[in-house]
């Protein structure tokens, strides 16, 4: 994949002068120099303001902030705000600054030196790690390692996936956990009253994956399930390193991983004692039978896969309004049968807007973060080794050079003047590189099956008394882009 093709926006973020270190309140700045509407708040003699001027600046007196005072301060400034505006802010801001300062900028942001950029995917390739990310991870996995064993674990993983595209796994499990999780979906819907989209599109997406990762599903109605899709979606809104010791939330948030673990690691020792080796019920078998000191690393797939997804899947229905054309589409090719992966190819203006959906909703819109494997002189920008990088995927998914409305839901991006199908380079929701998602064909045939069957059955509306144009989706805070909470009302179509 050639980013320079599509014209991606680099950010590099540079981190203040080490000097400030010392200062525990140091992070209060960093997280406000990005913080609630885009104000600048400086503390002390920070003198990093340089390239964000053209921001409000609200000096806050250092005396304010000492001691208690400031630790208190500062974790309830951040619980009411920054859980709230962060993500949003920081996609919002570095687009601006880029529209301002061109494909590659400079932002002090705080005490280590960070820069993000997108390209070559040799020297940009390899992880970075965030101090939450390590937290939750050690640096372990495929997410989150680098190196040889990273690339063995990926090898390994995409070959374990593939066999599940084939034929016999995709038809037994796959489709399988489709089922249950449609079921479940039904189950709720049917009862009639308004739901927030978010939870059981969590515990459904979740599903689908232990069933992959563990080769079983669980109940609904299990509490210890709902604790831990719970748990995993309260990392989301708290992964944010520069929160740091600060947040009471940090230590719930290390409690919640280690909870999580704990669970895995009975689940994993519950399929140790049950193992037979001719027959893999999932990913952790196949770890069990050929890698068994990595199995640890198959876990968080359940955490990376489900929030990945979720957040996918409570888009579609916020934009379901403007669906009627996929009902005809669907009624007319599938009828009343259960959807099937190879319709896909069959529904054109379908698979335009679930695309559609995606590039729009750009639901991990600042990708994970990358590190530089060695120096690289990039666009004339000299970058070091271990150069943390983020990059950019809104700047090519809302490039405006390469779509015709940018910022506007229209599933003709998809389509030729035949109305067939068209893939487009700059769509690139799973990133692109030898990063690339590992889960892509997987998530991608998920997406398809979940929104086709859901609105084959259903009509989705806002809760009586709420109109259309009241639904506020403006995106929500977290690791990935949410629409914010909102009810909806799911009426049977049959
Ligand atoms: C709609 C759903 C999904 C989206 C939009 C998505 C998107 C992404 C993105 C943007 C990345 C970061 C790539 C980079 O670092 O440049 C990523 C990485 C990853 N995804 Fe997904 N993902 C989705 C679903 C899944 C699923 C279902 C799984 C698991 C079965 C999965 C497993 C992974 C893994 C393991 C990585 C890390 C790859 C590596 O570092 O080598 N994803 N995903």
């Amino acid at each position: 994949m050639q980013f320079h093709n599509v014209g991606g926006t680099y950010l590099k973020l540079h981190f203040c002068s080490p000097q400030f270190y010392h200062w525990n309140v140091i992070k209060l700045w960093q997280l406000c120099a990005l913080g609630p509407c885009g104000h600048l708040i400086v503390v002390g003699k920070a003198v990093w303001s340089v390239h964000l001027t053209g921001f409000r600046t609200l000096w806050i007196p250092q005396s304010v902030l000492t001691g208690c005072v400031k630790a208190k301060l500062l974790e309830g400034w951040l619980d009411q705000h920054w859980r709230v505006e962060h993500n949003s802010v920081i996609l919002f801001y570095v687009l601006q600054l880029s529209k301002k300062y061109g494909s590659v900028f400079t932002v002090h942001f705080g005490p280590t030196k960070v820069q993000a950029l997108v390209n070559h995917a040799e020297e940009f390739g390899d992880r970075g790690m965030l101090p939450v990310l390590y937290d939750f991870t050690n640096g372990h996995g495929i997410l989150f390692g680098n190196g040889d064993s990273w690339k063995e674990m990926r090898r390994f993983a995409l070959a374990n996936l593939r066999l599940w595209d084939g034929q016999e796994r995709e038809r037994i499990t796959f489709k399988k956990s489709l089922g249950f999780r449609i079921e479940f979906l039904i189950l709720i819907f049917l009862i009639g009253k308004a739901f927030d989209t978010t939870q059981p599109l969590s515990y459904a997406v979740a599903n689908v994956i232990s069933n992959i990762v563990y080769g079983s599903r669980f109940e609904y109605s299990d509490s210890k399930f709902r604790a831990t899709v719970d748990r995993v979606l309260y990392y989301l809104y708290n992964m944010f390193p520069w929160l740091g010791p600060w947040l009471k939330s940090r230590k719930l948030l290390l409690k919640n991983i280690e909870n999580n673990k704990k669970e895995m690691e009975e689940l994993v020792r519950g399929l140790k004692e049950t193992l037979n080796p001719q027959m893999c019920r999932g990913f952790v078998d196949s770890f069990l039978v050929r890698k068994p000191s990595h199995v640890s690393s198959s876990m968080p797939l359940l955490m990376e896969g489900g929030f990945h997804s979720k957040s996918h899947d409570t888009w579609p229905h916020s934009l379901e309004l403007y669906y009627d054309r996929v009902l005809e589409e669907i009624s007319s090719v599938i009828g009343s049968r259960q959807p099937l992966a190879e319709d896909r190819k069959n529904l054109p203006y379908t698979d335009a807007v679930i695309h559609e959906t995606q590039r729009l909703a750009n639901v991990l819109p600042i990708a994970i973060p990358h590190t530089t494997s060695r120096d690289i002189t990039f666009q004339g920008y000299f970058i070091k080794k271990g150069t943390l990088v983020f990059p950019l995927l809104t700047s090519v998914l809302q490039d405006g050079s390469e779509w015709e409305s940018p910022h506007t839901f229209n599933p003709a991006h998809f389509l030729d003047e035949e109305g067939r199908f068209t893939k487009r380079d700059a769509f690139m929701p799973f990133s692109a590189g030898r990063r690339v998602c590992l889960g892509e064909g997987l998530a991608r045939m998920a997406l398809f099956l979940f929104f086709t069957s859901l609105l084959q059955r259903f009509h989705f509306s806002p809760p009586p008394g709420v109109t259309e144009d009241d639904l506020d989706l403006t995106p929500a805070v977290g690791f990935t882009l949410d629409p914010s909470p909102h009810l909806l009302c799911a009426v049977s179509r049959v």
